[in-house]
């Protein structure tokens, strides 16, 4: 492997550290304690997981946790009704509802049902067009973890051609944002566009966000390209045990890229990380306070 392992896993655990210090900060300062209420709707195995993952870390950062778990059919009158009342809660600073939902539940009236103020998901049309308008805001969490992972190995990246495979409102569309507000040029390329291995090869930047387990192979990345993988695809290997995988062929890839995330251990880490940070820039500014410094701790 001759590509750097960019650790998203210690650079999480950093920005934790840190997310966690200002909240004791503003516990002392200010008698405030950051709530997040997770919404999970059915019974889901890996929104189950990551939902679990979130609650734990939202404890561990000194925050307030609400958890909300509502059987798959609930009614979407009965899950608005519950983010209305969230939305009024003055405990509660973050809302976020667990993606997928059941087939029956419509995800954008849902979403749109968030108080932007609490949207700590940063979906809402509101933060949604904020990005796209160079606004402050809240920032979807992987994407935002994205562009922490890229500056571990990019101190400035202007002019840098990135390409985002992918275009959903969650990850391709604000993380093609993100790095336009950066000054990168950026490609977004998808699954009706022609010649995809060409595209990529003019990355210098490649983020993978497409959901198809190792699409992306060695021969589709330049040579010494930062890729970021996004993917988190569980396969099952022919002896019945699971495993996550990406959308990037890992081995073939490291053999080519200057830098890479690995998954797991990458992109996955730094969602839930950003997710706390969102938490705490929300509740500082539902209480008129600056925004938190969120520097990441200083890495061993
Ligand atoms: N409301 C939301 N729903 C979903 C989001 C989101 O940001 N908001 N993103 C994904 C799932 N996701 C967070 O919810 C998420 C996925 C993966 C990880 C993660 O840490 N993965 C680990 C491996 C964990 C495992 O064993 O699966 C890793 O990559 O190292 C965190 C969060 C869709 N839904």
């Amino acid at each position: 492997m001759t590509a750097q392992r960019i650790d998203g896993k210690a650079l999480a655990a950093r920005l934790q550290e840190t997310v966690a210090a200002r909240t004791a900060g503003l516990g002392a300062t200010q008698g405030l304690r950051p709530g997040l209420a997770v919404v999970l709707v059915g019974s889901d195995p890996a929104s189950q997981v990551y939902v679990r993952s979130k609650r734990r870390r939202t404890a561990e950062a000194g925050m307030q946790s609400f958890a909300h778990e509502l059987p798959e059919d609930t009614g979407e009158a009965a899950l608005l009704e519950l983010i209305a009342r969230l939305n009024t809660d003055p405990a509660v600073h973050g809302v976020l509802v667990q993606l997928p939902l059941p087939a029956h539940i419509d995800p954008m009236r849902v979403l749109a049902a968030i108080d932007p103020a609490k949207d700590v998901d940063g979906f809402h049309v509101v933060n949604a067009g904020r990005l796209a308008t160079g606004q402050p805001g809240l920032v979807p969490c992987t994407p935002l973890g994205c562009m922490m992972l890229l500056r571990e190995r990019h101190a400035d990246l202007s002019g840098l051609h990135a390409v985002v495979l992918g275009r959903s409102n969650i990850v391709g569309k604000p993380m093609a944002q993100l790095l336009l507000a950066e000054n990168c040029t950026v490609t977004v390329v998808h699954s009706r566009s022609r010649d995809l291995p060409m595209l990529c090869r003019q990355a210098d930047i490649l983020v993978a966000a497409v959901g198809r387990p190792e699409l992306v192979r060695g021969d589709w990345i330049r040579p010494g390209a930062t890729v970021i993988d996004v993917g988190i695809n569980r396969v099952v290997r022919p002896d019945g045990t699971a495993r996550l995988i990406g959308d990037v062929a890992f081995d073939e890839a490291a053999a080519v890229a200057g830098a890479i995330t690995p998954v797991p251990g990458g992109v996955g880490p730094m969602t839930i990380a950003c997710l706390l940070a969102n938490t705490l820039i929300a509740s500082c500014r539902q209480a008129g306070l600056p925004d938190p410094d969120l520097t990441p701790a200083p890495g061993a």
